[in-house]
């Protein structure tokens, strides 16, 4: 368990990225940040800035879904902004009432922030998803709203990797079967079929952040590291990639998937992929519940073909906790499933550890901040990735500009046009497919002119969205 201190230290390494001004992400990976971070104060090449604030914070309304990390909670309490804690899920016609009037939501796995669910969303300008998967959100939508979306790319990782090198061993041994049979009073000491892990095969499909640093693990366990990817990447230690799925299938004694959910990855395990492997192999699955045609690996199993399997996504998950709600009426094949040998079920808590739900929660929460106070959308996942440097702290009447609007020639000009009574500090935009965010700090602006120049940058034709911070 995390103790306080270590939650401590961990806020206080990603203020200091902050301070740096940093992308939030870059902190655990970045040796030149860390060496920063050693640098003493006085040395110290950063300078304080000025603080932005969009308006009054206590006018910030904060959504919090999915029981959320408390260090989340106190990054957004800190900033004075008004925060709803819930600690599941909504169903649908409940998101929509609350997104109504909320500037920021936060959100796991679970909640699909779908098109129907956004266009409720009026004053929605940044959404949080405190985990890596973002197939939950419609990003497209969201920045043709001008909304932002940030994830936390990698803070939960390594746990993941951890829970799989756990069930590695687990079917190996068939634990989770020993260990029912034992709670029920049934002595069962077997060996027949138990194996070592040592010397047998991984296969990893999609080497990322996962499946990378899962391989680093299984080799460290004796195991042949084999892994397929639609890109080629860098082998660690001595695994190699594959070509094609079917050599890995074919070759491996454990296949495990750490792909995100897409078109493309949808049932990428089915009936002929099972066929195609070796007899009395391992699945694995702690990546979405799409990816693994379920009632086919049933089908596997019960035939003999598949030795074991470990699950920890499904195609349909519970809102929330609680007795019965995994059944038959959620996933058809429950109880089918449930019924079979060597099948390991677990809650979808690959990502679940006090490590890695407090570094998401302050990686995440100040991803938010810095872009409600800021306006820097570095780390986003759909949005153009654009920062201005800080404010001199004794800069007066300076206003900075968020502009987001539809990429097409000639906006530029608009808003300079606009902006031309006042002198332009500095300026910053960037374009990512239809959308493009500018970012401009003027200076020698009067109180009185601030809602003349919003409301003339609002009548413009590209306009998406405006912010104004000072
Ligand atoms: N069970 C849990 O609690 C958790 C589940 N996840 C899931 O795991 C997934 C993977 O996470 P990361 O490793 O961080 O993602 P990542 O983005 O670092 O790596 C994914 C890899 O999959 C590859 N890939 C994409 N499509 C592919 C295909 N059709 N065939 C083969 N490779 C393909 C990509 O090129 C990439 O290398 C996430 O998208 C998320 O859905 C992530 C964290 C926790
Ligand atoms: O812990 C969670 O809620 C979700 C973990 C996960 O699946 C992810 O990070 O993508």
């Amino acid at each position: 368990m995390a103790s306080p201190q270590q939650i401590n230290n961990l806020q206080n390494s990603f203020q200091t990225a902050v301070n740096l001004g940093g992308s939030p992400g870059q902190v655990s990976t970045s040796p030149t940040q860390s060496f920063m971070s050693s640098i003493p104060r006085r040395m110290s090449v950063s300078k304080q800035t000025k603080a932005l604030k969009p308006f009054s914070t206590g006018d910030i309304k904060i959504l919090l879904l999915e029981n959320v990390n408390e260090t989340a909670v106190e990054i957004f309490n800190g900033q004075g902004y008004q925060v709803e804690y819930q600690k599941a899920s909504l169903p649908e016609d409940e998101l929509i009432e609350k997104i109504k009037d909320v500037h920021a939501v936060g959100i796991r796995s679970k909640t699909r922030l779908t098109e129907k669910v956004l266009k409720h969303a009026k004053n929605l300008v940044v959404i949080g998803c405190f985990c890596i998967g973002t197939n939950q959100v419609d990003l497209d939508y969201a920045a043709k709203m001008g909304v932002a979306v940030f994830n936390s790319p990698f803070s939960n990782s390594r746990s993941v990797a951890e829970l799989i090198i756990a069930e590695i061993v687990s079917l190996a041994r068939q634990l989770g079967d020993r260990s029912i049979e034992l709670h029920t009073g049934t002595w069962n000491k077997v060996s027949n079929k138990c194996w070592e892990v040592r010397g047998k095969t991984l296969g990893i499909i999609g080497y990322g952040h996962i499946g990378a640093q899962l391989s680093v693990l299984a080799e460290a366990f004796g195991m042949h590291v084999l892994y397929y990817d639609v890109i080629t990447i860098m082998a660690l230690g001595t695994a190699k990639q594959v070509s094609t799925l079917d050599e890995l299938l074919s070759k491996s004694d454990f296949v495990t998937c750490h792909v995100p959910a897409t078109g493309e990855t949808k049932n990428l395990l089915s009936a002929p992929q099972f066929a195609a492997m070796k007899d009395g192999s391992y699945v694995l699955n702690a990546s979405r519940g799409t990816v693994i045609d379920i009632p086919a690996l049933v089908q596997a199993i019960k035939s003999g073909k598949i030795a074991g399997t470990a699950l920890d996504v499904y195609p349909n998950e519970p809102a929330k906790n609680g007795a019965g709600a995994f059944n038959d009426e959620l996933n058809g094949w429950v109880s089918e499933l449930v019924s079979l040998p060597n099948v390991i079920l677990t809650p979808h808590i690959g990502g679940s550890t006090e490590e890695a739900q407090s570094a998401i929660g302050i990686e995440v929460a100040t991803g938010l901040t810095k872009y409600i106070n800021e306006g820097c959308s570095v780390g986003s996942v759909n949005f153009p990735e654009v920062a201005l440097r800080g404010l001199d702290l004794d800069q007066e009447n300076v206003v900075r500009v968020l502009y987001t609007h539809h990429n097409v020639p000639g906006v530029l000009k608009t808003v300079n046009n606009i902006l031309s009574n006042h002198n332009i500090e500095k300026q910053f935009s960037d374009s990512q497919g239809e959308i493009a965010y500018l970012m401009t700090d003027i200076s020698s602006v009067n109180q009185s002119d601030i809602k003349d120049i919003y409301d003339q940058l609002n009548a413009t034709e590209y306009k998406i969205s405006i912010r104004l911070l000072y």
